[in-house]
């Protein structure tokens, strides 16, 4: 059963064709990236993953239930979702809550602690916000931390309701190098847990690729141009289609990183 499959997506506005005819299958396994320049219809795309926003044609089919014939709010209890709208709700409509109550509403997917939580919870909580380098901020409000330890918070919070699909909107916008990488880190250990729910995450920097992405999808105008493991995937030729301008291809490790042409 594969985790996502998509066939012949289209979504249409009235005034602009979005995606245009996606076909996708992540399976087990496997850890993506969705890389492309801004505009492209990554976050259109991780919507209809997620379910808040219908396909004009084409099937969706998450974790085995396919969509029209499944009870969402049931299915979304086993998707892990982190956006920049998602941090902002949590700006507008819970300011003074401390980062342990964060992490502890994921437990029941909910914004917001409303449900009752045991001692286990409480414990599991802290527990992730030590394995994510941010134990020192349990009982900080969360607006008053930075954008950084709000996206590990938010990383602690997605995790602990133990998602089997972990989808993740430009987690690194915002965040400079050290708090980047910190995040990184995490999310590489996430992934490398003996219980990693599968990672699916959009970004416009190939640096930000971990070593345990183990595929990339290429996106531009609304159009998934390449698919494959990220060795396939990641070529001179094929980011030089991508970003439209020079450039060279150059890998660390396991991380890859470009060097820029000459301006012309
Ligand atoms: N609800 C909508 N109605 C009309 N146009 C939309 C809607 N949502 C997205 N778009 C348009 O679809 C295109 C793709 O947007 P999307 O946000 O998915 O791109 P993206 O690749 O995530 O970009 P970025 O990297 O800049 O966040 C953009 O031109 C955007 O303006």
């Amino acid at each position: 059963m594969p985790v996502i499959q998509l066939q012949h997506i289209n979504w249409s506005r009235p005034e602009k064709e979005i995606l245009k005819g996606i076909d996708w299958r992540v399976r087990k396994g496997e850890h993506w990236v969705v890389l492309g320049p801004n505009g492209a219809g990554k976050s259109a795309l991780l919507n209809i993953i997620c379910g808040h926003q219908w396909p004009t044609s084409g099937t969706v089919e998450v974790l085995g239930h396919t969509y029209g014939n499944v009870d969402l709010r049931q299915l979304r209890r086993s998707i892990g979702y982190i956006s920049a709208s998602l941090l902002e709700k949590f700006a507008r409509f819970h300011q003074q809550e401390q980062a342990l109550d964060v992490v502890l509403s994921g437990f029941h997917s909910s914004i917001g602690l409303y449900d009752r939580v045991g001692k286990e919870e409480r414990e599991r909580a802290i527990h992730l916000l030590e394995q994510f380098g941010c134990r020192s901020l349990v009982d900080r409000p969360f607006m008053q931390l930075s954008q950084g330890e709000k996206q590990r918070v938010f990383l602690a919070r997605a995790w602990m309701a133990q998602p089997q699909l972990l989808i993740l909107d430009e987690p690194c916008s915002g965040l400079d190098l050290p708090a980047r990488e910190s995040f990184l880190r995490s999310l590489e250990q996430l992934a490398q847990s003996e219980t990693a729910p599968t990672l699916l995450y959009t970004t416009h920097h190939v640096e930000e690729i971990i070593p345990a992405v183990t595929h990339v999808a290429l996106f531009r105008d609304g159009q998934m141009t390449h698919q494959g493991t990220k060795q396939q995937a990641l070529t001179d030729e094929t980011l030089r289609d991508l970003f439209d301008i020079d450039l060279r291809l150059a890998w660390e490790g396991d991380r890859p990183w470009i060097v820029p042409g000459a301006l012309v």
